[in-house]
């Protein structure tokens, strides 16, 4: 699949070109109102973008300059969204045997289609089931077994595990994953997520959208590994810290130089993030600040905790700037994660004056987003 769109909705302007390479999965990130649903709805032809084209394999679903639109139906893209919407007084077996019987199956070979994509989802029993005596994991995944027995060329998931409870999440993410990996080779999928657990377990590759234009691409891991902007380091649960590249660091916009281990291939001068783990900042109580930048300690700020919770077994502490002191205004925001006993025995608390240190080693350094790029 391939998407070329120009579209504007008021004052809001979405360009983004996306490729989705057959059998491969693409998740699409961003904050909200930045454009993803928007991107959605020109793929799947709900709505005409002033620009741009969509083709899937060799046919063309939408050429603005050549006012080609095939309309939703006819597209071969199926769309599951948060709500299953089945046909209220149609069983289980005929809303899955819907897709093919309008695709002119018979009623028994639709049947046997809707009764193998029940079976790969686990509802075959509940085949004579109405959708209102569903669950709504049950439901849900009975409406991907129908969006997927109409054998779309490309599948487009906005939020489908959205409005399940805890239980059913993950059961769904699981067999989300199991049918987007083990099914046809040629069907590819698009999924418009909040939650990174969804990119990693279910796309290979990933954009993340930002004010109607896409700001980071690549691999999965590789994207939330290394993060450009702001936005896709808190999802990936990372600290970022802007300024611009020098040798062997980055030079934050208040001033300070963090020395890095890896700076990924940045031209020093450039515009750069450095990127760091929660988990390797060190918080040092703030009357130890003279001894700790005596030290080896490099990359220390001084800071004032802002508040603690409970991260899991460690305590997520997120820092303030000091009250004085603006070449450590790059610490402002930062979190850190430390272990319980810890905090206890440093006696941490929120208003208290506290000196962090980042080793080099836990640090990366790459290009920024700028929006040229
Ligand atoms: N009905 C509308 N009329 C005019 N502009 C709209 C309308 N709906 C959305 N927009 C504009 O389009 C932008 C993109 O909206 P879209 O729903 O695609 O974002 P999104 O990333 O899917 O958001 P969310 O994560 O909240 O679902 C919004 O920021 C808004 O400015």
């Amino acid at each position: 699949m391939r998407a070329t769109v120009d579209i504007t909705r008021g004052d809001f302007r979405l360009r983004a070109d996306v490729g989705i390479p057959p059998g491969g999965v693409l998740a699409v990130l961003g904050p909200n109102g930045s454009g993803k649903s928007t991107l959605l709805e020109c793929i799947a032809g709900l709505r005409h973008p002033h620009g741009g084209s969509v083709s899937l394999g060799e046919r063309t679903l939408t050429d603005v300059a050549r006012g080609v639109h095939i309309p939703p139906h006819r597209r071969g893209v199926g769309v599951l969204g948060q709500a299953p919407l089945l046909f209220p007084h149609c069983t289980v077996q005929d809303n899955v045997a819907f897709g093919p019987r309008a695709r002119g199956a018979g009623r028994a070979a639709a049947r046997k289609v809707a009764r193998e994509w029940m079976e790969r989802l686990a509802v075959a029993e509940l085949a004579a089931h109405k959708p209102h005596q569903l669950s709504g994991g049950q439901a849900q995944r009975v409406a991907l077994a129908r969006t997927l027995a109409d054998e779309p060329g490309l599948v487009l998931l906005d939020e489908p595990l959205a409005a399940l409870d805890a239980d059913a999440g993950p059961a769904m993410r699981a067999v989300l994953g199991r049918v987007l990996r083990d099914g046809d080779p040629a069907r590819c999928g698009l999924l418009v997520t909040h939650d990174p657990l969804d990119a990693l377990t279910l796309a290979d590759s990933v954009i993340v959208l930002s004010g109607g234009a896409v700001v980071e691409q690549g691999a999965t891991r590789e994207v939330l590994a290394a993060p450009r902007t702001s936005f896709t380091a808190r999802i990936a649960g990372l600290n970022l810290v802007t300024g611009r590249a020098v040798a062997d660091g980055l030079r934050t916009v208040d001033g300070a130089v963090l020395s890095a281990a890896r700076c990924d291939g940045v031209r020093a001068g450039a515009p750069a993030v450095a990127v760091f783990p929660p988990g390797n900042v060190t918080v040092y109580p703030g009357h130890t600040a003279g001894v700790v930048r005596a030290g080896n300690h490099r990359n220390t700020g001084s800071a004032v905790v802002e508040s603690l919770e409970p991260h899991g077994p460690v305590v997520r502490l997120r820092i303030a700037a000091p009250r004085s002191g603006p070449e450590h205004g790059w610490v402002a925001g930062l979190t850190a994660d430390v272990a319980t006993a810890a905090v206890a025995e440093l006696g941490l608390e929120p208003g208290q004056e506290v000196e962090v240190a980042v080793p080099a080693e836990a640090i990366g350094v790459h290009e920024a987003f700028t929006g040229q790029s």
